[in-house]
């Protein structure tokens, strides 16, 4: 079994949503099911860059993350692109028969069996700004496919104020999912800087909206890891 590998980086630290701040080293697939307005991996997503990804076997990826992280076992993030295109279940057996744990970040339009072995997945719905739509039955699937000792949790983009409505509606559906909002970074240029007090502007606006709401399901995170490198790749 071939897997495509856009890139495999680290030890950084999680970025974002619930394992924030924990050490990791991601494995980032090339190819997605959907074409997001913003998304800050065009490089894993768009076919322009496929000469780019890697034909990978799961012992091939395994070795460089075993490598990156110097046999100590740490949570692995899978993510991509849409890492469910993929059979990550041999790649899982390897970590896991050596005590790595691992995380998916996935748009949760694809369920794999995998996913019941992962220790976390982390489902980001998208919000209209995106230009995607969501089939919810699918996501539904995803959930589904997770088993008894994979947190699941929701992590949801907002960029306007739509946005922020149409996440309190899907918030609504799935009262059982924590739930974590983060801003959209509208600058996602490798190449350029980011804007850092625009950013900071972002999240006050969006921990404003929420606690004048009085909304206190969600918690609100914001990239770290673009706050600390911006839109550098392999961080
Ligand atoms: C690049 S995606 C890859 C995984 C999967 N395709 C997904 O969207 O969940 C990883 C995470 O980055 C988020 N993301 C992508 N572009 C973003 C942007 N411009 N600003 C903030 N978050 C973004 C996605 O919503 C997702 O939670
Ligand atoms: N440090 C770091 N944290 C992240 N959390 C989600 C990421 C992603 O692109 O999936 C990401 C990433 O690319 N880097
Ligand atoms: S689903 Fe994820 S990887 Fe795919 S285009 Fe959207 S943000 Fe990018
Ligand atoms: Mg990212």
């Amino acid at each position: 079994m071939t897997l495509r590998i856009a890139e495999i980086f680290g030890p950084t630290i999680q970025g974002e949503g619930a394992l924030i701040g924990e050490p990791t080293v991601f494995v980032r697939t090339g190819g997605c099911d959907y074409r997001c307005s913003w998304c800050d991996s065009l490089h894993a997503v768009d076919s322009a860059h496929r000469h780019d990804w890697h034909p990978m076997s799961a012992e091939a990826v395994w070795d460089e993350v075993e490598r990156l992280s110097g046999g100590t076992p740490l949570t692995v993030s899978l993510s991509g692109g849409n890492p469910a295109i993929q059979d990550f279940t041999q790649v899982m057996a390897l970590g896991q028969s050596k005590g790595y744990r691992f995380a998916c970040e996935t748009q949760g339009s694809i369920a794999k069996p995998w996913f019941g072995a992962l220790e976390t997945l982390v489902l980001s719905p998208k919000p209209p700004s995106s230009g995607e739509t969501v089939d919810w039955a699918d996501f539904e699937d995803c959930i589904a496919a997770t088993g008894a000792k994979t947190q699941v949790v929701m992590k949801i983009v907002i960029f306007d104020a739509n946005d922020y409505d149409w996440a309190r509606a899907a918030a609504g559906r799935y009262p059982d999912l924590p739930l974590y909002l983060q801003p959209g970074n509208p600058d996602v240029d490798p190449d350029l800087p980011i804007k850092t007090q625009d950013s900071l502007d972002r999240m006050l606006w969006l921990v404003e909206k929420v606690t004048s709401d009085g909304w206190f399901t969600p918690r609100i995170l914001p990239q770290l890891h673009v706050l600390l490198w911006g839109n550098k790749r392999g961080v």
